[in-house]
């Protein structure tokens, strides 16, 4: 029998095949262990060396360490018989070997062989392998780095079942664990292993995942430097991956992004803390059966929020026709969640189980709380309420779903002012992780905490605000919409303005915003804003426009975007005219010329707009911190949460340099950027946006 020895050959692709021979189970004998390490020493230095793939000849990758030698110590009682494999081979060697090395096993890798294929990059296995560490059964434990390799590849319960009971698992299971990459058949086995040891040499995987990060991450830096420091531990060894990533770490938390991450963190855990209210030893009281009046896309979306999270609820709508129609919308919303994988059809069986359609009032008798979500009516509203102070028990929290009419005049009608509270969803409801909860100077500390409670159960953030037109998150941003409008009159390009948004962060921009909720609402909604905040509202004639052409966006796919089942919307060049059209009727752009703006002032031009109506939501306390707004516009609005929220980012960016650059608009554009008093202030005085209102001289002034 010929003696045991390690090969190496170099193929044409650059990968060194190491091949462990020692018929019949290649045990690493002492001749092969000194083989393993100059074949690898070999490889590392050979600059025709891509990568590695280490194999075991004969269809057996390896029996592990050779026993033999535990009876040689044995006999000469010597324990430095044994070499050392653990830190020279399988770390120095193997797992900080510069040129990525994969194990390509098949037949069995037991002990010390599997412990050799652990400190390679990745394991490639032919169809039932056997895996094992059955040291024990020797008296021993694993001496090659299994213990610690083993626990980190398959989790700690069964790491410590394979050693502990020398239970040996399959390679497919192996896959299933994490332990293998990929099994593959027994005639694959090399050439797999080749290409996986070249595609991490290439670091092909990395590259994809670099390109998917900029798609997906554009403006935050932590995603590529985490690529960087994972690529500097495959190309230069763990140890100066370890020693780079200690060092983006510290460079990377001290940047706007972290900042802004950790921010948002701390702010959304705040919410929950409201003075008056949750301090102040009151318990919630269950919530188990809840009405939803309104079976619309609100009404629907409410009720799948609540039925998901175990609440029963009775969905009333006027006719049977509305009803069937609001059922099936939150068969389909839960539907929807299955087939996107976010919940098991057994779960959705059981929600659509707690849903009870009803036409009249009967079911009200024993309701913990009615979410009214009819359209923006108030004398509709008006006679709902007064009918569902008789139909409710006394304890019911009756609450609203309206995003403008003001919460004391829907409760007008009735003397349970004390439990009305409005229930601000964003649309989709059962998506959208915001609940603004407004309250009113009557309603009752006891009903926020309920309704507080029964968001965080439906898994919302709950942010409570005060009654105002728009309330904190629709108010803060009616200059969104409204400052693209007005930078369209004045001459620059819709579609641009949409990217430039969507660089900044957003998802979407406002004008594909405006598409995809549909321009009846927008021009209701404007109306709301215009009649509440004359002095600063800007009345675009676009949105008309739009209507009059037969135009209604998303909804019946004519928009400003073209829209077409499986592809991205589009920009619809036939719209061009339209905004020719309302520039022409705004009659704004100074000398009749279109103005000529950066990207940068584009973002500033619509964003500060907002910052400035967020000073006046903090000025007149409809939040009860600045950071409240920051995870609203963060949940409700989509802005970057890496940004921090929008005060928190108005503050990064200063808020003498929004001052300034809103009062030189409002030269030369008018009152629509003009500075709120607390921003003026606030900017001359150096004080943060975010300092608590009662630090600032204005609510001093107030006091
Ligand atoms: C530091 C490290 O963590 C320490 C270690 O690695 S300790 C070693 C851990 N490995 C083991 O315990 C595996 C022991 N071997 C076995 O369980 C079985 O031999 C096996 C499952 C690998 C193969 O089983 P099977 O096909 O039935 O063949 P079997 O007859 O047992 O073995 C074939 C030959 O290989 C030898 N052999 C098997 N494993 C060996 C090993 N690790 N060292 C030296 N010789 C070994 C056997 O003594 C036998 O020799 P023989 O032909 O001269 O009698």
């Amino acid at each position: 029998m010929a003696a045991p020895r390690v090969t190496m050959e170099v193929g044409n692709d650059g990968v060194a095949i190491i091949t462990l021979i020692n018929p019949p189970v290649n045990a690493l004998a002492i001749p092969i262990v000194a083989g393993l390490k100059d074949k690898f020493e070999e490889a590392t230095s050979r600059d025709d060396v891509k990568a590695i793939v280490l194999t075991g000849n004969g269809g057996r990758f390896s029996g592990g360490f050779d026993i033999n030698v535990f009876q040689k110590v044995h006999g000469a009682g010597d324990v430095s018989l044994m070499p050392d494999v653990s830190v020279e081979l399988v770390v120095n060697l193997i797992e900080d070997c510069k040129k990525p090395i994969v194990a390509a096993v098949e037949g069995l890798a037991l002990g010390g062989g599997l412990e050799l294929a652990m400190g390679c990059h990745a394991r490639i296995a032919a169809p039932k392998t056997q895996l094992g560490l059955p040291e024990l059964t020797l008296g021993v434990i694993p001496g090659f780095g299994g213990t610690q390799r083993l626990p980190r590849l398959v989790g700690l319960s069964k790491a410590i079942e394979m050693m502990l009971l020398s239970k040996s698992i399959t390679s497919e299971e192996g896959w299933k664990l994490g332990l293998i990459d990929a099994v593959v058949t027994s005639e694959e086995l090399l050439k797999v292993s080749r290409l996986w040891a070249l595609d991490i040499a290439a670091r092909e995987v990395l590259k994809l995942a670099r390109l998917q990060a900029k798609k997906t991450a554009p403006n935050m830096p932590q995603h590529q430097a985490c690529l960087d420091v994972i690529e500097e531990g495959i190309v230069h060894g763990g140890y100066s991956g370890v020693l780079k990533e200690a060092k983006v770490f510290k460079e990377l938390v001290m940047l706007d992004t972290s900042r802004g991450l950790v921010h948002v963190f701390f702010a959304q855990r705040a919410t929950s803390k409201v003075p008056n209210v949750t301090d102040i030893g009151l318990k919630p009281r269950g919530v188990r059966k809840v009405a939803v009046i309104g079976g619309g896309l609100m009404g629907s979306g409410i009720a799948t929020a609540h039925i998901l999270n175990n609440i029963y609820v009775v969905l009333k709508e006027v006719n049977s026709e509305y009803l069937l129609k609001g059922i099936k919308t939150i068969e389909a919303n839960v539907r929807g969640l299955v087939t996107r994988g976010k919940l098991t059809q057994d779960k959705a069986n059981n929600a659509l189980k707690m849903l009870k359609g009803v036409l009249d009032y009967s079911e009200f008798k024993d309701v913990d709380m009615v979410i009214e979500a009819v359209i923006e009516s108030v004398p509709l509203k008006q006679k709902i309420f007064s009918e569902l102070e008789k139909a409710c028990p006394p304890h019911c929290i009756l609450a609203t779903n309206t995003s403008t009419i003001d919460l004391n005049i829907v409760g007008e009608k009735t003397s349970s002012q004390d439990r009305i509270i409005g229930a601000h969803f964003f649309s989709p409801a059962h998506v959208m992780p915001l609940l603004e909860i407004v309250r009113t100077e009557r309603t009752s500390a006891q009903v926020i905490l309920d309704l507080m409670t029964v968001g965080k159960i439906i898994k919302k953030v709950p942010v409570v605000v005060g009654n105002c037109t728009g309330f904190a998150v629709n108010r803060a941003f009616f200059p969104y919409s409204q400052s693209a409008r007005l930078l369209v009159s004045l001459g620059v390009d819709v579609f641009r303005i949409d990217s430039a948004i969507r660089s900044f962060g957003l998802p979407i921009g406002p004008f594909q915003l405006l598409d995809l909720a549909g321009y009846g609402v927008a021009a209701a909604t404007s109306k709301e804003f215009d009649k509440a905040f004359p002095d600063r509202s800007f009345q675009s004639p676009l949105v008309d426009l739009l209507l009059k052409s037969g135009r209604n966006g998303k909804a019946n796919g004519k928009g400003l975007y073209t829209y077409e089942k499986g592809s991205k919307p589009k920009p619809d060049p036939s719209v061009l005219p339209i905004i020719e059209e309302c520039r022409r009727l705004s009659n704004i752009m100074p000398g009749g010329k279109p103005i000529s703006v950066t990207e940068k002032e584009i973002v500033e031009m619509i964003l500060f707009p907002v910052v400035n109506e967020s000073c006046r939501v903090l000025e007149e306390g409809i939040v009860v911190r600045a950071s409240d707004l920051d995870v609203a516009s963060v949940l409700g609005m989509s802005f970057p949460s890496y940004r921090g929220g929008i005060v928190f980012w108005a503050d990064v960016v200063g808020a003498n340099y929004v001052y300034t650059s809103l009062k030189k608009w409002s030269q030369l554009y008018g009152n629509f950027f003009k500075p709120s008093r607390f921003l003026e202030e606030r900017a001359t005085k150096g004080i943060p946006l975010s300092a608590p209102v009662s630090s600032s001289s204005t609510s001093r002034a107030r006091l």
